[in-house]
This record gives structure tokens, sequence and C-alpha cells, in this order.
């Protein structure tokens, strides 16, 4: 099942019919839906411009069909398919979905499929009803109305020379319901001219083995390409797609982080690795090492936390914490990783804690480029104070400058370049001022120097920055190429309310590099102060040559 050859997209010539795939019959077809059924998720609002960013990703990712939203639904959706037809894709195929036309309507006159054919993509997803229960409850029609539905409006795009594929939406609670009635619409919607038969299972109740023997029926029924559309509303979604594909079905519909309605859809992060790496189909090739940043791109567009816990691509996913796991580990990947992280786009990590030890500490240290002899004295000393520090909420992922600041301290080789004597933060807001003021003053000692200074930011921490930096510069004057690049703050008790703890991750750089450190208190000052103390500290470890006498 090779991906014998990359089809070069042509959804930008709305007339000329969609080439069918040039693969062979037996590749799968790889059709993304994160950014319609994803967008009807709880708490999912993609813009257009959303839109088109994470089409332009699931284009490098390798996927074949984006199905972009429903221009017949809002305005968003219209706009994503303008202007993405001015993005150039190199493989995917933009698709367009609606439903068949409303019973009141002709075809001609149904704005949803007007819309569809307005957005101008060579291919068109519709679904339509196959639970007898959808079309007289739902609908409120006869059996045979709705196949008129389906026949009429799949003729009409296909004379309008779409390539069209053909949802049949509750596909299994229909089949269940009344085989002959389910396998009569799909029979109606191939003669139609429906070049793709996607099986839903809209409500995601339906179990794998259910999926397994409802797919073989249909394939020794249909001779057309089918497709495998599932939600996870009994954590089935991915099981049950794997299950379709195993029965031939080509064509397997999912979402990125397998967001979408109600409780999700099935998860390409999930299908795709389990396809390539279990089933040995390269149904993405070299992409495959890229699924890892396109989950966390789409989880950032999406304004979701990306979970920690996801299988291959989250942050834990190849995470090792048991003392005896890491220990095992380092000595060879496979006892404890099903698969190389690398091959996501992922990567090995080893966490700190009540149930690690040397091995622990040490891989991390060496992850981090410190090396550290395993009978040093300090070891054990060290591995106490991360265990009391993560414990306490740290974290130093992203955060490796206030990692190497905290070896290097307890192994006694730092010397700090300065210390605080003491900080104040002020914020203040009349009536009739534009926005509040925010003014910083920090004391700290350098050497025997002590400064004292002020300053005013954006905001208070913006504030606190300008005045350390202040103070500092004329100690050190490469503290003026230092940048913040990005400030994070994470609320780590949230139940809590306001008394929460916070962790603040910052990130600073120069010219040469970037760096993370990392500050912990329920007091969002004190934290901050933490992270931008260290990001100082840090770019003064690595500076090349003493402090310049300030004179
Ligand atoms: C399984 C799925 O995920 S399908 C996709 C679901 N996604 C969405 O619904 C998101 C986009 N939807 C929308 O923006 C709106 O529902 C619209 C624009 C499509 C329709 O809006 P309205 O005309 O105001 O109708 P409303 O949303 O109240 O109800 C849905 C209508 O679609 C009709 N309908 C539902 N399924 C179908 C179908 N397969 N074929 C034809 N009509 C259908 C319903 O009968 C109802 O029409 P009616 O009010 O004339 O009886
Ligand atoms: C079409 C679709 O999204 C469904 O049936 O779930």
């Amino acid at each position: 099942m090779a991906r014998s050859s990359r089809r070069r997209t042509d959804h930008v010539q709305p007339l000329k019919l969609a080439a069918e795939t040039a693969r062979s019959r037996s590749s799968f077809e790889i059709y993304d839906t994160t950014l319609r059924d994803g967008a009807q998720s709880e708490d999912v609002s993609f813009s257009a411009d959303d839109k088109v960013l994470v089409a332009q990703k699931l284009d490098e990712l390798g996927v074949d069909f984006i199905e972009g939203g429903w221009p017949g639904a809002n305005p968003k959706d219209i706009e994503f398919f303008r202007q993405v037809k001015t993005v150039p894709l190199k493989h995917a195929t933009v698709v367009a979905f609606g439903s068949t036309r409303k019973a009141s309507n002709s075809v001609k006159k149904d704005p949803n499929i007007q819309a569809l054919l307005a957005a101008e993509t060579g291919t068109i997803t519709i679904f339509g009803k196959s639970w007898p229960l959808h079309v007289t409850d739902a609908l409120g029609i006869s059996l045979s109305k709705n196949l008129e539905l389906i026949g009429d409006s799949i003729e009409y795009l296909r004379s309008k020379g779409r390539q069209v594929f053909y949802d049949a939406e509750h596909f299994f609670d229909g089949y269940k319901m009344d085989p002959d009635y389910a396998l009569a619409t799909l029979r109606r919607a191939v003669e139609a001219g429906a070049q793709r038969i996607i099986l839903c299972d809209t409500n995601g109740g339906t179990m794998p083995w259910e999926v397994r023997d409802i797919c073989r029926s249909v394939r020794q029924t249909l001779d057309v390409p089918l497709g495998i559309h599932a939600h996870n509303d009994c954590e089935m979604a991915v099981a049950n797609s794997i299950m379709a594909l195993e029965t031939g079905v080509r064509q397997v519909q999912g979402t990125i982080n397998g967001i979408g309605e109600r409780c999700g859809n099935a998860n390409l992060c999930s299908i795709l690795p389990n396809l390539q790496l279990k089933m040995r189909q390269p149904v993405l090739g070299e992409g495959m090492s890229r699924l890892r940043e396109v989950s966390h791109f789409v989880a950032e567009i999406a304004n979701l936390i990306p979970d920690k816990h996801q299988p291959y691509v989250g942050d834990a996913a190849f995470a090792h914490k048991g003392g005896v796991h890491i220990h095992a580990v380092q000595k060879n990947p496979a006892t404890y990783e099903h698969v190389r992280p690398e091959s996501v786009g992922n990567r090995q990590r080893f966490l700190v804690s009540d149930y690690g030890g040397r091995s622990g500490l040490l891989a991390k240290a060496e992850a981090f480029g410190i090396s550290l002899d395993r009978d040093h004295a300090k070891v054990p000393e060290l591995v106490a104070i991360l265990k009391d520090r993560e414990n306490a909420g740290y974290q130093y992922e992203g955060a490796e400058g206030s990692f190497e600041l905290l070896v290097r301290t307890a192994l006694g080789t730092h010397k700090p370049s300065f210390r605080l004597l003491g900080f104040r933060v002020i914020v203040e807001q009349s009536e009739g001022d534009q926005g509040p003021r925010s003014e910083a003053t920090v004391m700290v000692q350098v050497g025997q120097d002590i400064e004292h200074t002020a300053a005013i930011g954006k905001g208070p921490v913006n504030a606190l920055d300008h005045a350390l930096r202040k103070a500092l510069e004329k100690f050190y004057p490469e503290l003026r190429e230092v940048r913040l690049l990005d400030y994070k703050v994470r609320v780590l008790t949230a139940s809590q309310g306001t008394d929460a703890k916070v962790r603040v991750l910052i990130e600073s750089g120069d010219h040469k590099e970037k760096w993370g450190t990392v500050g912990v208190s329920e007091n969002i000052m004190e934290a901050s102060w933490q992270a931008l103390a260290d990001g100082i500290e840090y770019k003064l470890l690595r500076r090349d040559r003493p402090p310049s006498d300030p004179g």
C-alpha cells in the first residue's frame, strides 16, 4: 500500500473534475475534518485566517483531503474557501461540506447546495440520512422522499463537474434498525454518481465488531470505495476506524487531536501512526515526523491546552517517571517505548520525582548538556532538591536555564552575578486614566555595589524586567542584547481561585540563542521575578568574560 504518487491538488479549478486518486486501490486516503467537524467541538472557534493556516499545516503533513467547512452555514466558511483558493497546496484537495437539499427546495433553489458550488472546490462531500428514525423524526419526510433528496443532490453536483463524496450519516444505527433501507440509501447515492460512500458512526455508539461486520456486508453489496467517519462517544473511534480499514474500507476521516462534536471524532494523531508504524502503511511517509508539531499547532490555534497524555504526540507519551523505567530505557529505549518518539516528532523525557532516583536526574542533566558523575557526592542532595521543587510545581521542560542554575548552585560551581535586596511593583489606575500605570523599583547588590533603580512598563512584569536590567546593565552591558521572547503563566492549583499557585515560564534570547526559565509562587510577581532573574543570571553564566568595571 505504498504511497505511489503524490497528487497535485486542483481545487482552484472548480469545474474540472478533481482527478481520482492516482494511488493504487489498496492505498488508504486520509481525510481530515478538523476544520469542519473539529470546529463543531465545544470551545473551538476558528477564524477564516486560522483555517487557512491549519489547512497549510495539514497539507505539509501530507493528508489527502481537507474538509474546510460548510459554506452554507456561515460567512466565515465562505471566506475560508475564498482565501484558500489563493494558497498553493502541495498535495491536499480542499473539500466543501454540506447536506442534501432540503425537502421543500429544488436543488437549483437550495441555498446550501448553491453555496457548495459557490465555494468552487473540485470535491464536495454531502451528508444524507440512512436511519429511518432520522428521516421520520428529524426531517419529517417519507423514506422514499429521502431517497429523492439524496439522488437529486448528488446528480446535480455531479452534473456541475464536481467529485462527490457521500457521508451516510448514522449509517451503523440505520443498518441495525433496517439494513435494507440503509443499503437502499447507499445504492441511491452510488446510482447518482457518488465516488465515495462514507459510513458514519455519527452517534459514536457502535462497537468495533459491529463496525467490522457491517463494513464487510456493505463491501459485498457496493462496488465503490468506502470511507469511515467515526465519533468517539464510546472511546472507540480510533478502534472502529482501524477495524473498518482492516475490512477493506479505503478512506479514513478524522480530526487532529480528535476534536469534534460532543466527545470528538476519530483522532488522526493516533490513527495515522497506527497505520504507518504498526500496520506498515506509509500513509504520511516522511510527514509522520511532523505529527507532534501539527498536533500542537492545531491545539494552539484552537486555543486548547494540548493533552499531555495523548498517545504518540503528547508531552507525556514518552516521559519516564518510575526509576525502574528510566534505568532500563537508558540502556535500551525499547524496554518501555513501543515506537521511537522521533518517528512522530516527539522526544523521550525523564521526570524527576518521588518515584525516581539518580538515573532520572543524570538523564535529565545529560539532556540539558550537563555531564554529571553518577557517584558525585552531591548527586543524592540534588535528587532531593529536584524532587522538592517538582513537588512544589516547578517544571524544567522548557526551562533549561533554571535547571542548569539549580544544578550548578547545588554542586557549588555557580557564583551568582547579583543579589536581590528587594523589589516593589505598583499598579495605579485613576478615574480618567487611559489604562493602568505600572512602575517597579529594584534594589540589587553586585560585588560591593548596591544599585537602586526604578522603571515603568506596559504591565507590572514588564516594569520589573526594565528595572532589573536598568540596575544591572551598567555592570553587565551584554544584558542589552537580551530580549524577553515569551511569557506564560499556568495556574497550578485552580481550585483555590486567586490564592492559586502559579508557574511562570519565560523565554529569553539574544542574537545567538534562546533559553527558558521558570518561577513558582502563590504570588504571580514573585514567580515572575524568579523566572526573570534566572533569565538574566543564565545569560551572565554563559558570558565568556568577567563583568566590566562600572568605574
Ligand atoms: C452529523 C453532522 O455533523 S452534520 C453537520 C452538522 N453541522 C452543522 O449543523 C453546522 C452548520 N449548520 C448550520 O449552520 C445550520 O444548521 C444550517 C445553516 C445548515 C441550517 O440552518 P437552518 O436552516 O436555520 O436550520 P436548523 O439549523 O434550525 O435545522 C437544521 C435543518 O437542516 C435540515 N437537515 C438536517 N439534515 C439534513 C439533510 N441531510 N438533508 C437536508 N436537510 C437536512 C433539517 O431538517 C432542518 O431544516 P428545517 O428547519 O427546514 O426542517
Ligand atoms: C457527517 C458527520 O459528520 C457525521 O455523520 O458524523
